[in-house]
């Protein structure tokens, strides 16, 4: 066997999804390490049902996970590349998937991955999906990058496991640890900063302000455009993501998508002991109601994310001050 999830408690249907995960991981991995010498994998292929631009690799990635899943467990298939979810016939699972995250990043050898989320399945195809996400019994990604691993929640604790370079074998490491409660680093596009609502901007105000403002200390920014690299930043030393919701159309609820982006992110980060909001109130506990439904996503170091939750309380006038008379968000 070439991955082994012993010992966790899991089902065998649900091991087994994750084998076949893992092994398409493998093969993307290879994929990926070879793009440009024989053909190019962020060549334009078409547009999803989000009206995002596909790159080869979205479509190539989506449709290797549903041919290796189809015949297994997985019941229900639910895909940012699908416009639907897919009916496999039979099983117990519904699993949602980002197939292939942070495509802009594809041509530029940055690290890209895959996000999953794994439900029980209900009767009705969209049921399996619009539902809470503390109704996940697995979340997590695979991230492909200088090293090709994956993160994943079976809802006791955060595991990781490392792919051994050129093969299929899969080895566990050691668990990612609880997320430091306090971080100084932070993770948002900021070239959007004069479409965000009051309260982001106030927020991002008083860190750019450092140890000259409110906060009385600096503040590190990182932006990669692969929320998976960014959750495994987060998740390897801390810090908070926001993807606020803003003014541009289309942006109203920001660009991620609840069901395959942030439900297992919000799970993983919380296994460790971070939050994750729509920037005020809980991803976990919320429904969304279309498969493809975007919102806004802060998440990461827990006091870090109250915080945000924070700003968003502040009267109108206060938010909209200069930041030096918000004392009362001194750090
Ligand atoms: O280009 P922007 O607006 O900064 O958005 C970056 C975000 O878009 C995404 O790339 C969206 O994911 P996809 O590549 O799966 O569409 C996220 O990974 C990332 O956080
Ligand atoms: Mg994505
Ligand atoms: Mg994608």
């Amino acid at each position: 066997m070439s991955v082994s999830f012993d010992g966790l408690g899991i089902s065998a249907d649900l091991a087994d999804t994750m084998t076949r995960l893992t092994s398409v991981g493998a093969q993307l991995a290879r994929m990926i390490a070879r793009n440009g010498l024989e053909g190019n994998l962020a060549e334009a292929a078409g547009t999803n049902a989000g009206g995002d631009g596909q790159k080869a690799l979205d479509v190539i990635a989506d449709e290797a996970f549903m041919d290796a899943l189809r015949g297994g467990a997985v019941r229900h298939y639910a895909s940012e590349e699908q416009d639907e979810v897919v009916d496999f016939g039979t099983g117990t699972l519904a699993l949602a998937i980002d197939p292939l995250d942070g495509s802009s990043n594809i041509d530029v050898n940055v690290s890209i991955g895959t996000i999953f989320s794994i439900f029980e399945a209900a009767d009705d195809m969209d049921a399996s999906f619009l539902r809470p996400a503390n109704e996940q019994i697995a979340g997590g990604y695979i991230i492909f990058g200088p090293q090709t691993a994956l993160v994943v929640t079976f809802g006791k604790g955060v595991q990781q496991w490392v792919l051994e370079p050129g093969s299929d074998i899969w080895r566990r490491v050691a668990d990612p640890k609880p997320l430091p409660s306090e971080t100084s680093e932070y993770a948002i596009n900021a070239s959007n900063y004069r479409h965000w609502p009051q309260p982001i901007r106030a927020f991002i105000d008083d860190l750019v302000a450092g140890a000259e403002g409110p906060r009385g200390r600096n503040f590190n920014m990182r932006w990669i455009a692969s929320l998976v690299a960014e959750t495994h930043r987060i998740i390897s030393r801390g810090g908070v993501f926001l993807y606020p919701g803003d003014d541009r159309d289309g942006y109203e609820r920001g660009r991620l998508r609840h069901v395959y982006e942030c439900a297992p992110i919000a799970m993983l980060i919380e296994q460790l002991g971070g939050e994750a909001t729509d920037g005020a109130d809980p991803i976990m506990s919320a429904t969304p109601d279309r498969l493809h439904a975007r919102t806004p996503f802060v998440f990461g170091s827990a006091s870090k994310v109250a915080r945000v939750a924070a700003y968003h309380d502040l009267p109108q006038d206060e938010a909209h001050a200069l930041f030096n008379t918000r004392g009362l968000f001194r750090s």
